[in-house]
């Protein structure tokens, strides 16, 4: 082994690479409303087993209930003969072409429905498997008829959560990030998600990091030239240097991914927004009006909340989980001060806070202690210092007179809302759009975010891996920091997929897709 100028090492020592490892439970189930949904078509148990038992599957894959026209699908070598038994005539109908056909029982020979099927053959498939989607009528005997047809054909048996896009991905059709695009995709609520999760779809952040994977083996290839070729005349001059310039340009790229850091997390999970103000300010009367159902009790006494309460909204095409919370005064009775301290505690995991005051009460001495206190801490920071927004809003402007407020050149800059006339509802959903796009990253634009904790887990792995390629003296082990680097992405986009990320993945799936 040739060591460089900078890399004298006496030794050569092989350790082997620490194995990229992913923490086991579900690095998602932040967003608890959010998550309900998930919960609610998650499999029990692991995940759908591994597509090599080459069976062939079959599902309802639109939605349950009564409808126009339902989706039945199967994936595996037996979709053709599943698909011929059923069907008279019992010939394969062209490929990717819609065909009329009569549906009957195989063993009974009644008569199921007439229904539009398609014959997908490998590997032209979403799942590259043979495929036959039928389209029949949505009605829930039709239905349950037809999938207790395709139950009898031997070979094939209903299939898990998620099996289909599992299968996909076993045949390369779409690669771990793509899946996760997916699931978001099916999931989406939001303008935004829906928008994030396409691009996701699309593969941006897979090719993303396919490309940092390919200079990172570039710069392996150099290092493995010179430990191999290092005293070689022929050896081109400054492989090493290359090598270098190499890891330095990823170290920026994947700096300022990660610095993006929860971005697109928020964007999947949901935003905190957080209201605050001293008592009767009109808290829970916004956010009644900004989730437009009556989450919160509203009174005239002050004092009305006394727990946080949660409630997710879609906020200008965002998701976000909308906190009202007690209003904040000092010297109340022991169960208002224990709500005063929740406040305080959600509004230190606020993403944005919304600062209100009763603008016709902006002398009493529950409004001065909350200008002095919360706006002049959290208001004074700039964006940039702190990671919570801020937007200050003077509510009750029905109750100034005719001539405005006056100015007020003590208070940072501030809105005026009333949650009685509506009158300024517009603008505060404006300069919440600002906030929440600054927050949750715009997903028209710019580089994919990281959606996940895992996406960061990853990337974060690869740049300290990066740092400890700088580090090692010796050639062997700045190597294999390079291939520790490259394993990283190679995870991220499910390369080396362990079973237990798959797992976790393709619990976010229905049964039929
Ligand atoms: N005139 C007027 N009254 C309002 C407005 N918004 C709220 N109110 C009234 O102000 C009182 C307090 O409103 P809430 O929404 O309960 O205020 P809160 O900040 O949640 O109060 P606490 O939970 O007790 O801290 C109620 O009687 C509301 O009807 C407004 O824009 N104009
Ligand atoms: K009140
Ligand atoms: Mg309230």
């Amino acid at each position: 082994v040739v060591h460089s100028p900078t890399r004298l090492h006496p030794r050569r020592i092989l350790v082997p690479a620490p194995e990229p490892q992913f923490p086991p439970q579900n690095p998602d189930s932040g967003g608890a409303v959010w998550n309900v949904r998930y919960a609610l078509c998650r499999r029990q148990g692991s995940g759908a087993p591994a597509p090599s038992s080459g069976a062939t599957i079959f599902a309802l894959s639109s939605g349950q209930g009564r409808c126009g026209i339902a989706v039945i699908r199967t994936s595996g070598p037996a979709s053709g003969y599943a698909l011929r038994i059923l069907t008279a005539p019992r010939d394969l109908p062209a490929a990717r072409k819609a065909s009329l056909r009569l549906l009957s029982d195989p063993c009974s020979g009644e008569p199921l429905d007439r229904a539009l099927v398609l014959w997908f053959p490998g590997p032209r498939s979403f799942t590259g498997e043979d495929c036959v989607e039928f389209h029949v009528h949505g009605g829930p005997a039709v239905v349950s008829g037809i999938l207790q047809a395709l139950g009898s054909v031997p070979g094939l048996r209903p299939a898990e959560a998620g099996e289909f896009t599992r299968r996909a991905f076993a045949h390369g059709k779409l690669n771990l990030t793509e899946v996760e695009g997916l699931a978001d995709l099916i999931h989406a609520e939001t303008e935004a998600q829906r928008r994030q999760a396409l691009r996701q779809l699309d593969g941006e952040l897979g090719h993303l990091c396919r490309s940092w994977a390919r200079n990172l083996t570039k710069a392996l290839a150099h290092v493995e030239a010179y430990i191999d070729f290092g005293e070689d005349d022929n050896l081109e001059e400054g492989v090493l240097e290359q090598a270098d310039i190499q890891v330095r340009e990823l170290e920026v790229a994947l700096g300022a991914h990660l610095q993006d850091a929860r971005r697109g997390q928020r964007l999947r999970s949901g935003a905190h927004v957080v209201v605050t103000g001293p008592p009767n300010a009109g808290k829970s009367s916004l956010v009644n009006l900004l989730s437009r159902k009556p989450v919160s009790i509203v009174s005239p006494e002050p004092g009305t909340t006394r727990d946080v309460l949660e409630t997710p909204v879609d906020l200008a095409g965002f998701p976000v989980l909308l906190s009202d919370t007690a209003g904040l005064r000092e010297g109340a009775g022991p169960v208002e001060q224990e709500g005063v301290r929740r406040a305080q505690e959600r509004l230190e995991q606020a993403d944005v806070i919304v600062a209100m005051l009763d603008a016709s009460d902006l002398a009493s001495p529950s409004s001065r202690n909350f200008l002095d206190t919360v706006v002049a801490t959290v208001g004074a920071q700039s964006p940039s210092e702190s990671s919570q927004r801020f937007v200050l809003v003077l509510n009750k402007s029905d109750l100034l007179p005719p001539e405005g407020p006056g100015p007020r050149p003590d208070l940072p800059p501030n809105l005026l809302l009333s949650c009685l006339t509506g009158e300024g509802l517009h603008s505060l959903l404006e300069a919440l759009r600002k906030e929440l796009a600054a927050v949750c990253g715009d997903p028209s634009t710019g580089s994919p975010l990281l959606t996940r904790a895992r996406h960061q887990h990853h990337l974060k792995g690869c740049l300290d891996a990066l740092g400890h390629y700088k580090q090692s003296k010796d050639l062997a082990l700045a190597a294999e920091a390079l291939r520790v680097a490259r394993g990283h992405l190679t995870c991220l986009t499910g390369g080396g997929g362990a079973e237990e990320i798959l797992d976790i993945i393709f619990r976010d799936f229905c049964v039929g897709k």
